[in-house]
């Protein structure tokens, strides 16, 4: 590694250099080691056992939980009594267990040579898991509660904290000697109060009473409206309809206060509760007030941009609610206080996740990799080896493509399959780079890809003919485009490539630039925020460092691709917010060989720490975090917008499956089948009726779903219903429809609640046929 040569070639400062060059040493992408690697999951005996679909993927835990306890009881489960089946400690013997340990992961050679770093993802995979993972005693949790009930619970109700106040404290003490190990972090109050045995929740109307009058609480009567029912009456008085209840000044008012009273006792409970004190929290409340608002409107204005019309109402509370999420409890020596060392983080370079999309054969690989090579991520020996190779089987022309594209099969058929990811800095940014599948076999995977990024490269190709064949009907530039748009990336760089074939003509620029310039802002992209370069990913013009062929500079003043790179706004993220991580892939074995099971994902939202506990979901299953990287050092927090490989023990490996989302028991991440989604319906020709079938795309998930009910079409421009109950939808039309799952439930929530959990896309024999945002959850769990 590291010799001189590239050195030469390198751009940054030698300290960005060095750290580049050991993150090229270590880095493998997922795709590669989801290759290698064997996936328990799909092979399991009791996945096979449960398996009554054809499906490619494995079985939700939840299905698996519902066939085991099938099989067991011979009658139809309870949501409850599966909980209690998949409690936490299993015996070893257990089958899911031996069916986990039935495949061992193949060891991993390094396509890109170079000796792997410790702890990389490479290193992971090329070491056998131990046989026996560690057993590591948990807080003894009782059943899980039942998915349907879980989104909704927010904080105990006062039966609960009557009944249970006192036994609480001597609980507490029992267990505490327990906690010492970080590893069996105690639970948080919500936790526990979702996990209590169901015995300790005896209902004592009596004490209720007593005990809200001790504390003054004004306990409702029933001897007027209740504030629901004041609600609900505006309500029909706005939309015209007849109410039993006649809304005076003196029950609006009533409904005021206890909405008064309950928003002082949430601050109360959020002040006493040991909360994550994100970079935010330290701001006053009227801070807080005005970043919730302009949270808000970047949300109606994103709504806005997709053509998707105005925002329906907004749920304060749940932001509130969300701000006062407590931690599991870890040990005072391990505990970290993420807000602040989030803060320390904040002094150093903003992380990006950066996808690089665009029609096959744009020479997105191609670009990229010769890029990494410019930067010194790319050694001069690996390169050579690649360029040898590459012409040994005919396919000189693709030396840099095989920098990202690793596979055989995508080396001997010269197209990328999956998300390839590498990492490098620039002066003022750290980026994830995802090069993502152009051809159209593919755009699943590009969706996934582009689900996690910030900022998107769209590739194009300017020689002859070739841009219109990306662009017009059929081509995947335009697809792409606006997948990204509708998948939330708003800024983006459109690398006019192969410039070298037309001779760095200025005209085929400008030509690309306005024909795509017009299609881009009218998908949603501001002006402002898409820049156009133009590069040869094949002779590296113009990629790190600036042209000095005289037929672009004649012309080209701006800046080179990592110039305009290093110029991506620094991205918001949800700090603030419930945890929410996307798994987008697991395997048998922790981290360092150690045992449990290793688990790589993308935090959308709030932070976690080692030591804490996380619940999947579906099936609500929890374990703890062992140990953690992000972004392939090892490290004791993660935050929103992090990559993240995590061990986590006590956990079935059964439970996991690409496409779960990790959260906790506090704040769940719901689970449906049925929701109400705002769409823009593309460029179709056949148009959406009642019961139309489609393939939902949620993140890295795509399942079979149907368009059981059209609600109303609505006028982007003013955001009013033009016609309710529509027969059918045609192209550009903005609707509200219901979509219902057809195959099982998967973890989803509304866009006013999470933007990243909140975005679909609805696709039909291989064409995405529409794009929008949840609107509201219709049913919860299965
Ligand atoms: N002349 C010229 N050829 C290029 C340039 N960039 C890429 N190519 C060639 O275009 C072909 C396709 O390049 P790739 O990098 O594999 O294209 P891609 O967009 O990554 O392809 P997919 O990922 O499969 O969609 C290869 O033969 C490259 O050598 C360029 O700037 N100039």
């Amino acid at each position: 590694m590291g010799d001189t040569s590239s050195n030469k070639k390198t751009m940054p400062t030698l300290a960005s250099l060095s750290s580049a060059r050991q993150s090229a040493t270590s880095a493998n992408s997922l795709a590669q080691l989801r290759q290698k690697m064997q996936k328990p999951a799909t092979s399991s005996l009791a996945s096979l056992a449960a398996s009554s679909n054809e499906t490619k993927k494995p079985l939700s835990s939840l299905q698996t939980l519902a066939q085991r306890s099938n099989a067991n009881a011979g009658a139809a489960p309870s949501l409850a009594s599966l909980a209690a089946n998949s409690s936490v400690e299993k015996p070893l013997s257990s089958l899911a267990h031996l069916a986990s340990r039935q495949s061992t992961p193949k060891p991993i050679s390094s396509a890109r040579g170079g000796g792997g770093g410790g702890g990389s993802l490479a290193d992971l995979a090329s070491r056998k898991p131990s046989a026996k993972p560690a057993l590591i005693k948990p807080p003894s949790l009782p059943a899980v509660p039942p998915a349907t009930a879980a989104p909704r619970s927010k904080s105990p109700t006062p039966e609960e904290s009557v009944s249970s106040s006192d036994d609480d404290e001597e609980e507490e003490e029992e267990q505490e000697s327990m906690y010492e190990n970080p590893l069996c972090a105690k639970p948080s109050a919500a936790a526990q109060f979702l996990f209590k045995p169901q015995q300790s929740l005896k209902f004592n109307p009596q004490a209720v009473f007593q005990q809200a009058r001790k504390q003054r609480i004004s306990v409702f009567e029933f001897d007027q409206p209740s504030p629901d029912d004041i609600v609900i009456a505006a309500q029909n008085q706005r939309s015209g309809k007849k109410n039993s209840i006649k809304l005076t000044k003196k029950n609006l008012s009533f409904a005021f206060s206890i909405a008064a009273a309950e928003k002082k006792a949430a601050t109360a409970t959020a002040a006493s509760a040991k909360t994550v004190k994100t970079a935010k929290a330290a701001k006053t409340s009227k801070e807080e007030a005005v970043e919730f608002l302009s949270d808000e409107e970047e949300i109606s204005q994103e709504m806005d941009a997709m053509g998707l019309g105005k925002i329906a109402s907004t749920k304060p509370a749940a932001a509130a609610a969300a701000a006062a999420e407590p931690l599991v409890k870890v040990p005072a020596s391990k505990r970290v206080d993420v807000a602040k060392e989030y803060e320390k983080r904040s002094g150093e370079k903003p992380k990006l996740n950066l996808v690089v999309i665009g029609h096959v054969d744009a020479g997105k690989s191609t670009l990229m990799g010769h890029f990494l090579y410019d930067l010194g991520q790319v050694n001069e020996r690996t390169m050579r080896k690649f360029e040898r190779e590459s012409q040994k089987i005919g396919k000189g022309s693709f030396a840099y493509a095989w920098v990202l594209d690793e596979t055989g099969e995508e080396r001997d058929r010269g197209i990328t399959m999956d998300i390839a990811t590498n990492h490098f800095e620039t002066e003022h940014r750290q980026f994830t780079l995802l090069d993502a599948p152009g051809h159209r076999d593919f755009i699943p995977n590009m969706i996934s890809g582009t689900a996690q990024a910030d900022a998107a490269i769209l590739v194009v190709d300017a020689s002859t003919n070739a841009f219109e064949a990306g662009f017009d009907a059929g081509g995947q530039t335009k697809e792409h485009a606006v997948l990204a748009r509708s998948l939330g990336v708003q800024q983006l760089i459109v690398a006019i490539n192969k410039l070298d074939m037309a001779d760095w003509a200025q005209e085929r620029f400008k030509e690309i630039e306005a024909k795509l310039g017009a299609y881009l802002y009218q998908v949603g992209f501001k002006k402002s925020k898409v820049v156009f370069v133009p590069v040869s990913g094949l002779t590296g013009e113009n990629l790190v460092k600036k042209s000095q062929i005289a037929q672009l500079t004649s012309w080209y003043k701006g800046p080179s691709l990592m110039e305009q790179i290093d110029q991506f706004d620094a991205p918001m993220r949800l700090l603030d917010k419930p945890l929410r991580m996307r798994v987008t892939d697991f395997f048998k074995g922790g981290i360092g060989s150690s045992g449990g099971v290793s688990v790589a994902g993308n935090i959308e939202s709030g932070t976690l720490q080692v030591g804490e506990q996380v619940m999947v979901v579906p099936g609500n299953e929890v374990g703890f975090v062992k140990t953690m990287q992000v972004n392939e050092e090892p490290a004791t927090w993660a935050a929103a917008g992090d990559s993240v490989l995590m061990t986590l023990v006590n956990l079935d490996i059964m439970n996991l499956s690409n496409g779960c989302v990790l959260c906790t028991g506090a704040k769940p991440v719901p689970v449906t089948t049925t929701f109400e989604a705002q769409i823009v319906v593309f460029d179709i020709r056949v148009p959406i009726t009642p019961g139309y079938p489609i393939v939902l795309h949620h993140g890295s998930l795509d399942e079979p779903a149907s368009i059981i009910k059209l609600v109303e079409i609505i006028d982007k421009a003013t955001g009013q219903v033009t016609k309710r109950n529509p027969r059918c939808l045609t192209k550009g039309m903005t609707a509200k429809i219901q979509i219902k799952l057809t195959q099982r439930p998967i973890p989803l929530e509304s866009f006013k609640d999470n933007k990243h959990l909140g975005r679909i896309m609805l696709r039909k024999d291989g064409e995405t046929v529409a794009a929008g945002v949840v609107n509201e959850i219709l049913t919860f769990g299965s």
